[in-house]
């Protein structure tokens, strides 16, 4: 702020003398006027106790002449007493100058009357305060100004707001020794009649008591403080602010206790209020002394002389009112008064204007602003500091909601991972093992294979043995061992070799393999155990994992993802598991077309033998036992009926069906008759062109109860269109021709056990193509092979043996008596036992229990065929002799095959017939690397 030092003036107090009017009590007292007015500024106080004509005592005469400057006498108006004493102070107070108007007398002369008067005549609070803002509304529209007013009174030494008088209020001095009332109310007002308010409700609150001396005496000190702040309306740097002050004084009257005759409250209030004005006369006194001899101002002496201070000895324009009464009653009050009163016109105050610097203040904000902002980017540096340190020791529910959320989150994508890692390595070890139980059972299904087809070289050897050295009592013995060598693993031990017949090459090359086959399952049905219970662990493993989703994982969309990958692994898993049911199943078949495959064989040489004996028998006019006329008869019924063809042809169609539902991944339980019937369709065109048949009634038994699927709309249709006339067929092709246009079992199981996805494995097994050339071949030649050694040694046996065919007499049932015919049964059950045997042994287990629906109508199959035979040879009539001609029956000898050149594709040559493909009978020769049995075409005839 710039000093204005050099701007200060003394301004001497403005001293006022106001002599009221007579009190009616003056008036009834009857008392004299002592202070006269002389002139506008002088009055003379009279002693009423003097004579006018007493000379001696006129040196002594306390008369007294005073000056000041105004004197009111009881003509003079509120508005004359203000605009002398007060009007002027007006134009000061907003230039920025403080002033003060103060009352004082003694109690009842009248300074409230003067200070804030009555309704009809306003004191000098109220014209002032209408001169203020009509000043400041005529001033310069340049100028701004304010105005702020409070209201307090000094009530034995205690000071409260009268605006606000809920507490007690203190004086604070600041470092410059100014005087601040701390917590006094403001009110900022822009008229008159705003402050008119204010004084009316503050003046209720002040302290009035009626006293002996005035009905309205004012116990205490009233002050008024008006503060006009003025600043010009500008951008202008160099503009100023003033702030000037009003203090208007309503102070309480001093008494003399005789006068007001008080006690108790009112002699303390009294007391106060002496003390008070005591100090202010002493201030007054002190002021007032000129030069070098001002004795030290102790303003601290009352709150009011404190509160006073700038007006009586600082930077204020003073005017002192003071009041007298002119009754001669009141003379020592007034004596005193105009005593204190005219010493107080020698006090001077240094006046100067309360300016402050506009620019100093703009370059004070400008800095202050700059620190304040400083301050500011501080503080919010430290809040922000001091939030994240709360944040770090208790952060927020959102951002702790955030920060769970996002270590969640990233939890959550961790453990989808792993748990994604874990499944997948799961189910991959899962894939691996089960490839592996398909490879093994595989591997068993060949060792299996090849263990039949050794058994049946050696059971065909055997029986050829049996037959050359045929002695009562030894055959028996042969046979039961032929039955039992497959259970029998200590067979090589048991085996009783005949020494005069050495046994061949090729029987003993296949009791090694069987005894390597052997010990080849074992060890492969142990590796089976343990993968099996490996499996076992991982499944349960990939079990507990899927279950740890809900809890690990708290994504939804995570654990969605999861349990589809776990589903489409379970899927994976199911397929495979279907596939290799598909698999046993076709393996199955191809086992059952290698048994009927041999049976038609058979079947063919047995008919061309029949044929040939029949013709000798014409030929040479021979004579037969009606025994083995009857049974000539028999089986000229059968081959007429043609029911063996019609089964044989049955089952070749249901047996394509079955393959092509276990490839195509349907349930035979949902086989429907549409199926059937395309199936049936396709097994005509499959046939060779000079087969002639229509589809088989299923009837079995010739008079059986239709007990069968007689009555299936597809049955009943190809009974409508079937001839009832025994049926012309060429006996050309097994069923196992058929297989080279289905997908080889170790095509489907290569495509199972190599990892490509599903739908390409379908593809794959769709599309498979069939073996290579010469392993066809070589199966061919192999399996016919077999037929063809077992034919001969029929044959030779039945020309050695016709005497021993069973009489018509004899049980049928006693087979004994038939040795072809007991063969011809013992072998079927040694290839069913031996199909059972490796079902049982290999195949899951679920498969066993499939199975076990399909193995009994298997054997029934074979078996019912021998019953055939029982039930209905009662039945048959008397034998007639019928000539069976080979062109009736077109039935062709037993086909002798060649080989065809190995440059061309695969064929086999059938005499009389033609060329056809080459079958695929069993599934051993899909094996390589088992030891595979040779030997056999040197018997090819
Ligand atoms: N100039 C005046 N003209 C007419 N009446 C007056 C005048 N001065 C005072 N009075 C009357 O005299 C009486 C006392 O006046 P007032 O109350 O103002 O005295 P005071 O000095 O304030 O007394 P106290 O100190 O006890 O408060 C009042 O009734 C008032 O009306």
């Amino acid at each position: 702020m710039k000093d204005q030092n050099k701007e200060f003036h003394y301004q001497p107090f403005t001293v006022a003398l106001r002599i009221r009017p007579f009190s009616e009590a003056e008036e009834d007292e009857d008392s004299s006027v002592t202070a006269h007015k002389v002139g506008e500024q002088m009055v003379v106080l009279m002693d009423p106790t003097e004579a006018p004509d007493d000379i001696l005592r006129a040196n002594r005469s306390r008369e007294r002449t005073f000056i000041f400057d105004a004197v009111f006498d009881r003509k003079a108006t509120q508005e004359e007493v203000y605009v002398s004493t007060t009007k002027s102070l007006i134009e000061g107070v907003i230039s920025g100058y403080n002033a003060t108007v103060f009352a004082y007398g003694p109690t009842g002369t009248g300074k409230t009357y003067t200070m804030l008067g009555m309704d009809s005549e306003p004191g000098i609070y109220i014209r002032t305060l209408n001169d203020l803002f009509r000043v400041i509304e005529e001033s310069n529209n340049s100028l701004d100004y304010t105005v702020f007013m409070s209201y307090l009174e000094i009530y034995n030494e205690i000071i409260r707001d009268l605006l606000n008088p809920a507490g007690v209020l203190e004086l604070r001095e600041d470092s410059k020794g100014n005087i601040q009332i701390a917590g006094i109310t403001e009110f900022s007002t822009s008229n008159a009649e705003e402050i008119m308010e204010f004084l009316r409700k503050g003046n209720k609150q002040r302290t009035q008591e009626p006293t002996a001396a005035n009905r309205t005496s004012s116990r205490s000190h009233a002050v008024l403080q008006v503060t006009v702040k003025q600043k010009i309306k500008s951008k202008d740097i160099n503009e100023e602010v003033c702030i000037g002050k009003l203090f208007m004084v309503d102070l309480a009257g001093s008494e003399r206790a005789s006068q007001t005759r008080h006690c108790g409250k009112r002699m303390k209030e009294g007391a106060h209020i002496n003390l008070s004005l005591l100090a202010l006369g002493n201030c007054i006194n002190a002021l007032s002394e000129k030069g070098g001899n001002r004795s030290h101002v102790n303003f601290r002496d009352s709150k009011l002389t404190r509160l006073l201070k700038d007006s009586l000895g600082g930077n204020s324009r003073t005017v002192m009112i003071a009041h007298i009464s002119p009754a001669s009653t009141s003379f020592e009050e007034s004596r005193a008064t105009l005593i204190y009163a005219y010493r107080a016109k020698n006090i001077k105050t240094r006046v100067k204007r309360n300016l402050q610097n506009v620019s100093y203040h703009i370059a004070q904000y400008t800095s202050i602003i700059s620190d304040l902002r400083k301050e500011i980017e501080h503080l919010e540096e430290k809040i922000k500091q001091q939030e994240r340190e709360k944040r770090a020791e208790r952060p927020n529910i959102s951002d702790v909601q955030e920060d769970v959320h996002e270590t969640a989150s990233s939890y959550s994508r961790e453990q989808m991972n792993i748990f994604r890692e874990q499944l997948i390595s799961a189910f991959k070890e899962q894939m691996e093992m089960r490839r592996s139980l398909l490879q093994l059972e595989n591997t068993n299904i060949e060792l299996h294979v090849d263990t039949l087809r050794h058994l049946i070289t050696i059971t065909d050897w055997e029986q050829d043995r049996a037959r050359h050295d045929k002695k009562p009592g030894q055959k028996i013995k042969r046979d039961k061992t032929a039955e039992n060598r497959l259970a029998d693993s200590t067979y090589e031990e048991n085996e009783e070799e005949d020494e005069s017949s050495p046994e061949p090459h090729e029987v003993t090359v296949a009791r090694e393999e069987i005894s390597m086959l052997l010990a080849e399952q074992r060890k492969t049905a142990y590796l089976k155990a343990e993968l099996e219970k490996r499996l076992s662990n991982t499944k349960l493993k990939a079990s507990q994992l899927e279950q740890l989703f809900p809890k690990q994982i708290s994504s939804e969309e995570q654990q969605e993802v999861l349990r589809l990958l776990c589903r489409m692994h379970e899927l994976e898993v199911e397929n495979t598991g279907l596939q290799a049911k598909a698999l046993c199943k076709e393996n199955v078949l191809c086992q059952k077309d290698f048994v009927i495959l041999h049976y038609q064989q058979n079947s063919a040489l047995c008919e061309e033998i029949i044929q040939l004996q029949q013709t000798l028998i014409e030929d040479n006019k021979i004579h037969v036992p009606e025994s083995l006329e009857r049974l000539y008869q028999v089986h000229s019924l059968e081959v007429e009926k043609g029911t063996l063809n019609r089964l044989q042809q049955f089952q070749f169609v249901i047996s394509n069906t079955l393959r092509d539902c276990l490839v195509n991944g349907e349930s035979f339980r949902h086989l429907n008759m549409k199926q059937l019937e395309k199936a049936v369709a396709e097994s005509r065109k499959s046939f060779h062109p000079l087969a002639k048949f229509d589809f088989p009634l299923v009837r079995v038994e010739s008079n059986s109860d239709s007990k069968t699927s007689a009555s299936t709309p597809v049955l009943i249709q190809t009974r409508q269109n079937s001839s009832v006339s025994p049926t012309t067929f060429h006996l050309l092709q097994t069923p196992t021709f058929q297989r080279l246009n289905t997908p080889s079992f170790k095509g489907n199981l290569q495509s199972l056990l190599s990892p490509r996805p599903l739908e390409a494995q379908k593809r794959h097994s769709l599309s498979v193509k069939g073996l290579s050339p010469e392993l066809l071949e070589e199966i061919a030649v192999e399996t016919k092979s077999i037929s063809l050694v077992a034919a001969r040694r029929r044959l030779r046996v039945l020309h050695s043996e016709s005497s021993f065919l069973v009489d018509e007499e004899k049980s049928p049932t006693s087979l004994d008596h038939c040795p072809p015919i007991k063969k011809a049964v013992s072998n079927d059950n040694i290839l069913a036992e031996l199909q059972v045997n490796t079902e049982k042994s290999f195949f899951p287990s679920e498969f066993h229990r499939e199975r076990q629906t399909e193995i009994p109508i298997e054997r029934r199959y074979t078996n019912k065929r021998s019953r055939s035979f029982e039930t209905i040879l009662p039945e048959i009539p008397k034998p007639k002799p019928q000539k069976l001609h080979r062109n009736k029956f077109d039935i062709l000898p037993y086909p002798k095959t060649t080989l065809a050149p190995l440059n061309s594709k695969s064929f086999l040559k059938i005499k009389g017939i033609g060329t056809y493909p080459s079958s695929v009978p069993t599934t051993a020769a899909l094996k390589p690397h088992i030891g595979q049995h040779s030997g056999r075409r040197d018997l090819i005839g």
